[in-house]
C-alpha cells in the first residue's frame, strides 16, 4: 500500500504551505489539551508539543503517516504562543520592538512503527515599533491566531527588518525541511 499522508493541524498556514509543494494530504485534527505541556525550554517546548498533538491522532491504516506541528517565539527565556487578548498582543508586539528574536517549529512525523521529531529556528529582526503602528495592529484580526502576536506572511510584514533562516519555519512549518524528511517515509510531491 502506498504510504497518504495526514496533517495534524488546523492552521491554514500548514495546510497551504503543503499545497504550495504539491504534497498530497488529508486532514485529521488533534484532540489534545495542549496546556498540559509546561516546559519552558522553547526547543524543547516545540518538540513536546509537535510530539503530544500526532500522539493525540489515531493511526487508521498502517500506510498512514501523521505529521503535526507546533511554533512559538522565543525572546529573553521567555516564551510568546498566541495573544489571548488585545493587552497580551500589545505587551508582545511592544518587547519585539526594536530587537531579535527567535521563531522555533518543531515537527513530529509517525507511522505505526516509526516517530521522529525535528526542530528548526529562524531569527527574527523588528524594526523600533511606534505606540500608534502597535495600537493599529492589534485592532485587526492578524495577531491572535498566531504565535508572538504577529504574522510574518500578512500585515505583521511591515514590523520585519531581517531574518536569519528559512522564513516558512516563521510561518509555521520549516517546509523544505519536512518535505526532505517525508520523503524517507515515501511521502512524495505529485511531480516526482
Ligand atoms: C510567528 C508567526 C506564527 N504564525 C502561526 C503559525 C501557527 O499556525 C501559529 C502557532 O500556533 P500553533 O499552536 O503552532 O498551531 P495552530 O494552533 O495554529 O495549529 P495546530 O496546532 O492545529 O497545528 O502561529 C504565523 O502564521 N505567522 C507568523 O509570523
Amino acid at each position: 500500500m502506498e504510504p497518504k499522508l495526514i496533517l495534524g493541524s488546523s492552521s491554514p498556514r500548514r495546510q497551504e504551505l503543503l499545497k504550495q509543494v504539491h504534497i498530497p494530504f488529508t486532514i485529521r485534527k488533534p484532540e489534545a489539551d495542549e496546556s498540559q505541556i509546561t516546559e519552558q525550554n522553547p526547543e524543547k517546548k516545540v518538540a513536546h508539543l509537535a510530539q503530544f498533538k500526532s500522539r493525540h491522532i489515531n493511526l487508521l491504516d498502517s500506510n498512514e503517516v501523521i505529521l503535526s506541528a507546533d511554533t512559538v517565539v522565543s525572546f529573553q527565556n521567555k516564551i510568546f504562543e498566541k495573544p489571548k487578548s488585545k493587552d497580551e498582543a500589545y505587551h508582545m508586539i511592544s518587547l519585539l520592538s526594536g530587537s531579535i528574536h527567535d521563531v522555533y517549529s518543531g515537527f513530529t512525523i509517525r507511522t505505526n512503527t516509526e516517530e521522529k521529531t525535528f526542530v528548526e529556528r529562524t531569527e527574527v529582526e523588528f524594526w523600533p515599533l511606534d505606540k500608534q503602528d502597535i495600537q493599529w495592529y492589534i485592532s485587526t484580526d492578524d495577531p491572535y491566531d498566531k504565535a508572538g502576536a504577529y504574522g510574518i506572511q500578512s500585515i505583521g510584514a511591515m514590523f520585519v527588518k531581517q531574518i536569519k533562516g528559512d522564513y516558512y519555519n516563521v510561518v509555521g512549518l520549516p517546509i523544505s525541511r519536512v518535505v526532505k524528511e517525508l520523503t524517507k517515509f515515501g511521502i512524495k510531491s505529485e511531480y516526482n
